[in-house]
């Protein structure tokens, strides 16, 4: 039974590992802070470590970098356990984003701000539009989804012209992913 209570070999050199990740991680993201204190960079980056540094000094008025993460993740007074999952809702944060991003049009329902792809409407900044989350969690079936999406409307199109019906009400919720909620009324014209 006390074997039980025993660390072995493999236990503490996986914790020796994951000590030395975590080191690595605050290493980088004091590096970037104090890069942005000293000017030598505009951001902390939009990737995924740069969007939490930007979470944690807004909620920071000291701007100063002390995070620890030992058994959780602290940004600014935010205590996050360890293990907990933790929800961006997309439809926040594409709106919050938007007035600096998009402009002051935010709120108009105007899909052909990505026509020219999505790096130009969000000016490269890819924590502005994440409907597929970002980082090592993010969707493994973004290229299916896309894949999938770009079959079914080629398919549609060979046959159909469309547009939207005056019935159809704009009002996106986050149900998993950002959806209509009162579904979307379409007009198809054979062609
Ligand atoms: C338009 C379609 C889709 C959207 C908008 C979408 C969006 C998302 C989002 C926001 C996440 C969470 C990312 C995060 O936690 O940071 C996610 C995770 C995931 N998605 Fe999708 N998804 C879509 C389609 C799909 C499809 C078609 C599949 C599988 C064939 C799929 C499989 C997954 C899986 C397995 C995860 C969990 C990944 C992980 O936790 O490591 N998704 N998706």
């Amino acid at each position: 039974m006390r074997r039980k209570f025993l660390r072995t070999k493999d236990d503490i050199e996986s914790d020796k590992l994951e000590k030395g990740i975590r080191d690595s991680i605050i290493k980088i993201m004091k590096k970037r802070g104090e890069e942005v204190m000293m000017g030598e960079r505009d951001s902390y980056g939009s990737d995924y470590l740069g969007l939490l540094l930007n979470f944690h000094l807004v909620n920071d008025n000291s701007k100063s970098i002390s995070l620890e993460v030992q058994r959780e993740l602290r940004l600014g007074e935010l205590v996050i356990p360890e293990k907990m999952a933790v929800c961006i809702p997309a439809l926040a944060l594409h709106h919050e984003y938007d007035p600096q991003i998009r402009g002051e049009d935010v709120h108009i329902f105007k899909p052909e701000r990505i026509a020219d792809g999505v790096p130009n409407a969000t000016q490269n900044c890819a924590a502005a539009f994440m409907p597929f989350g970002m980082g090592p969690r993010s969707c493994v079936g973004l290229n299916y989804a896309f894949t999938e999406i770009k079959i079914a409307l080629s398919m549609i199109l060979q046959q159909y012209s469309f547009t939207l019906s005056p019935t159809y009400a704009h009002l996106p919720v986050h149900i998993r992913t950002i959806c209509p909620q009162y579904g979307l009324q379409i007009i198809l014209l054979a062609l």
